[in-house]
């Protein structure tokens, strides 16, 4: 379209060339704006293309315009309009091409991630390949101890053992015992030896809950293993000096009578006397060692304490280093014990290193050592031999975590998850930290040598109130639900002490006590001894003892303040319900409390065994004005 100069615009000479260009462009393209508008084609067209430029799935990304823009023509006087107006005609003309020439391809598919794994296939992932084909063994399997005359039911317990177990009221094996001891005490007396340089034993792990009888399937393989003379044969790790004395009371009731010599280092007596204790001659440097137990019950502290600092202390001859609590253990880093503890039980990598000193007999040194001799008296010592020790872990809250196994050096290591009350994924259950709890075993039936008790929960309760009343609701609960011979649970030893001074000022007639670190060790052991005989009936406590501490009589666990993660969670209240007996757990909880609570039991799929039990004003108007006069006495023996 040609477009002619206006006459107004004529006499105006003053106008530039580029001025008239200017206006005439904007002439024309006021021209052509309101012809777009009409016409939806146009429009739609842009639109279409802008749709296009956002999805590039719908437009191949090869189409390319064919036409070219025009060229630019060297302008010449007087061609300039039609210049501009051959443009902009093939670029109208250019646009309508492109739409056109648009092909309908098909749509590529949208790009789409895949669905993110699951969380049990993460939980799955980098796990310990032996934890994967972990055995899996049903709680509720229990074995009836062969009686005298029969064989050992492939228990590997001798006659003598078993007349024991029946005279201290063990008349069946539970399944964490029914299913190691096959392990640890083979037919085969030679894989029961105490050296197995050329072939050494499996090392092994056990997950099982709490009150399963884990102690007891570790204490018979050892004092059933062979014995010679007195060495160091058995070396027991535990995290408090509490479950030490535990242990080794099980160990003299069952090994009564055995000779076999047992040993604690706590830190409880002088470094002088527990050496006098352990060590038969301190003098003279033997590359043998020198022992006077057969079996060191310990805690890792005073371990290396004794290893470092104990002339003639030596792990060389130790067939069984069991490491109870073990996740507790593994968590404490304390002067890297686990890997002095470790490096003590294999022979040095130099002779540099060698023990020093002559044995006075060349067997006094563990055949693994004895190539680091600076002489060889047989011909035995040629050969490399491999340390016999077996390592043997056990937990209610055993630790996946492979950077923590690995630590270990576990050697082909086997895995027992021993599954609990509820209906259980195993090896999943342990990778995702959904632990195993106690139950109660109650009716039971008997299949072929084996028996199963079918099982009940341990009842699980949770009480949400307001942090102001927490105390009085702990006393309704005391007086409305009968909550004696039970543990208490608080989250320090000062409110420990603050909740028993309440519980005394508010006068209910049941006997409470504190139990926690502040108390000397003496005072400790009488207050746990006069509540095993039930003179305390209510024992308010620190997490102190809320690992593997077992008093047959308690009856009731109530966490105080909320445990801060689901292992304290599962160890507390495995205080109850042991070995079959029936128990209660519970939870108070504060109101700003309940999510992060509720959150945590989900997560650990535990929620549904939670009742919640609601106690409300109604419940606690009876007992208000006793609570508000119970307070004020417990601010003036503050303020004394
Ligand atoms: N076969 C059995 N028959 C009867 N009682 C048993 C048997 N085995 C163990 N017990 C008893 O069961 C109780 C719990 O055992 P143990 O302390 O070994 O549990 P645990 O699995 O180590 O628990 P935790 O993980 O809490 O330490 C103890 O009183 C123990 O004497």
């Amino acid at each position: 379209m040609v477009v002619v100069a206006t006459s107004e615009a004529a006499p105006k000479r003053e106008k530039t060339k580029a001025k008239q260009r200017y206006l005439k462009r904007k002439k024309e393209r006021k021209k052509n704006r309101p012809k777009a508008v009409v016409s939806g084609a146009a429009d739609d067209a842009s639109e279409s293309e802008d749709d296009a430029a956002n999805e590039p799935e719908t437009r191949p990304p090869d189409v390319k315009t064919t036409e070219k823009p025009p060229k630019k023509r060297r302008k010449v006087v007087g061609e300039e309009d039609e210049d501009v107006e051959m443009g902009e005609v093939a670029q109208v003309q250019n646009e309508q091409m492109e739409t056109e020439a648009l092909p309908s391809l098909p749509s590529f598919p949208l790009p789409s991630h895949p669905d993110a794994p699951s969380k049990s296939a993460l939980a799955l992932q980098g796990l310990d390949q032996a934890l994967v084909g972990a055995e899996l063994v049903d709680a509720a399997q229990l074995l009836p101890i062969p009686p005298d005359g029969e064989d050992d039911g492939g228990t590997g317990l001798s006659e003598r053992m078993r007349k024991r177990l029946v005279d201290l009221g063990i008349v069946e094996l539970f399944a964490v015992q029914t299913n190691l001891l096959p392990f640890l005490l083979p037919q085969d007396s030679r894989e029961r030896a105490l050296y197995r340089p050329y072939n050494p034993p499996r090392d092994v792990c056990v997950s099982a809950p709490t009150g399963s009888g884990k102690t007891l399937a570790y204490v018979l393989p050892i004092l059933l293993s062979a014995r010679v003379v007195t060495r160091l044969r058995a070396l027991v790790v535990l995290p408090t000096r509490d479950l030490v004395a535990q242990v080794r009371e099980t160990f003299e009731a069952v090994g009564k009578g055995r000779g076999l010599k047992i040993g604690t280092a706590t830190g409880q007596h002088s470094f002088s006397h527990e050496q006098t204790q352990l060590i038969a001659d301190k003098m003279a440097p033997l590359a043998g060692g020198s022992s006077r137990v057969d079996i060191l019950i310990c805690t890792p502290g005073r371990l290396i304490d004794h290893l470092t600092g104990t002339p003639n202390f030596s792990l060389q001859h130790l067939r069984f280093l069991v490491i109870d609590e073990a996740d507790r253990l593994l968590a404490q880093s304390f002067q890297d014990w686990l890997a002095q503890v470790l490096a003590a039980t294999r022979p040095p990598a130099t002779s540099a290193a060698t023990p020093s000193g002559f044995p006075n007999q060349h067997d006094a040194v563990a055949p693994s050592f004895r190539s680091l001799l600076p002489y060889r008296p047989t011909t035995d010592m040629l050969h490399r031999k491999q340390p016999s020790c077996q390592k043997l872990l056990f937990s209610a809250t055993l630790t996946r975590d492979p950077g923590k196994l690995a630590a270990l050096d576990l050697r082909d290591p086997k895995y027992f998850v021993v599954q609990g009350a509820k209906v259980s994924d195993g090896v999943l259950d342990v990778a995702m930290d959904k632990f195993s709890m106690p139950a109660t075993l109650t009716v039971s039936a008997i299949v072929a040598n084996l028996r199963y008790k079918p099982l009940t929960f341990v009842q699980e309760r949770m009480v949400v109130c307001e942090p102001s009343l927490k105390p009085l609701v702990f006393f309704h609960i005391v007086l409305e639900h009968g909550v004696t011979n039970a543990l208490v649970f608080t989250k320090s030893a000062e409110s420990t002490e603050r909740l028993v001074r309440l519980f005394e000022f508010f006068n209910m007639g049941v006997v409470a006590r504190a139990y926690s670190s502040d108390l000397t060790a003496g005072e400790r052991k009488t207050i746990l001894e006069k509540f095993k005989a039930q003179e305390i009936q209510i024992l308010i406590c620190s997490d102190l003892i809320s690992r593997g501490i077992d008093i047959h009589h308690v009856a009731h666990v109530v966490s105080y303040d909320v445990p801060v993660d689901m292992r304290k969670y599962v160890h507390r209240v495995g205080r109850t319900a042991r070995a079959g007996r029936p128990g209660e757990a519970w939870t108070l909880v504060e109101e700003q409390e309940a999510r992060y609570f509720k959150s945590m039991m989900k997560e650990a799929d535990h929620l549904p065994r939670l009742k919640r039990l609601r106690v409300g004003d109604k419940e606690l108007a009876g007992s208000k004005e006793r609570y508000e006069d119970a307070l004020q006495r417990l601010k003036e023996s503050y303020t004394k």
